[in-house]
């Protein structure tokens, strides 16, 4: 299963993404620059992965959302392709309107780099069918902007169609305003589109998928996107 690692000036979380997929899962990756365009059918999963593309200026993702490489990725997101947005990278597809909502400062407009707890809140997707619902997950969070913000209509609309992939919760699987490290809406880390081929999420599941991390809480999401590919697993939709 063939995945891109768009890389952008700025980003600095590709390598791990390149190495998870390719190292850990052993199949084949590749990192496309920012200036270059691909075809569709050229991958199978493409990832955005975190970092500060562009500086993080004047909001974050919002530069990188017109970038040659992106023109490529809406068109593989037209087509159903899988597309994962980690931290940087759900910037840009909340930027890009590939995902609905906004980003803003956390709310104690601190920069946040420590675990958290997340509640898996659907497993009928390509990204998280190995796991249990309502599982409890430990990531790693590592960012200033997460405070997730979407209208009250998108927020039903999220939740009746069953596109909150994840909320932060604590370690008993309680999702709390405690638990809520950045002040995100309703506690939401992460949030798929319709079609449920992309996924956006804040905490890095690239930096928790191998036991010498200390933490294999991320792997199952690799997992999951290969199963679902290779037809282990029928959910959501596949391009
Ligand atoms: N780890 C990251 O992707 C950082 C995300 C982002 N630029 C922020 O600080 O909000």
């Amino acid at each position: 299963m063939k995945c891109a690692v768009i890389v952008f000036p700025g980003s600095n979380c590709d390598i791990d993404c390149y190495h998870v997929w390719r190292n850990v899962l052993g199949q084949p990756a590749e990192y496309v620059f920012h200036k270059d365009r691909f075809s569709p059918d050229d991958f199978d999963l493409i990832i955005l992965p975190g970092g500060f593309s562009y500086g993080d200026y004047l909001r974050v993702g919002a530069i990188a959302r017109f970038s040659p490489a992106m023109a490529s990725v809406y068109r593989a997101a037209e087509k159903g392709k899988l597309i994962l947005g980690i931290c940087n990278g759900f910037q840009i597809l909340l930027e890009s309107g590939l995902l609905p909502g906004a980003m803003m400062r956390n709310e104690d407009l601190k920069f946040h780099c420590h675990d958290v707890y997340l509640k898996v809140g659907t497993v009928d997707t390509p990204f998280t069918n190995l796991y249990r619902r309502g599982e409890v997950v430990r990531m790693p969070i590592a960012h200033g902007e997460g405070n997730y913000y979407a209208g009250r209509e998108t927020i039903e609309r999220l939740k009746a169609e069953g596109r909150i992939a994840f909320y932060y919760c604590d370690r008993n699987g309680m999702v709390t305003g405690d638990a809520n490290p950045n002040g995100s809406l309703e506690n939401i880390a992460g949030i798929l589109n319709e079609g449920k081929n992309i996924l956006g999420m804040m905490p890095h599941p690239e930096r928790c998928a191998e036991e010498i991390l200390g933490n294999t809480g991320g792997r199952k999401l690799f997992e999951s996107i290969l199963d679902y590919f290779e037809g282990r697993v029928k959910s959501g939709r596949q391009g």
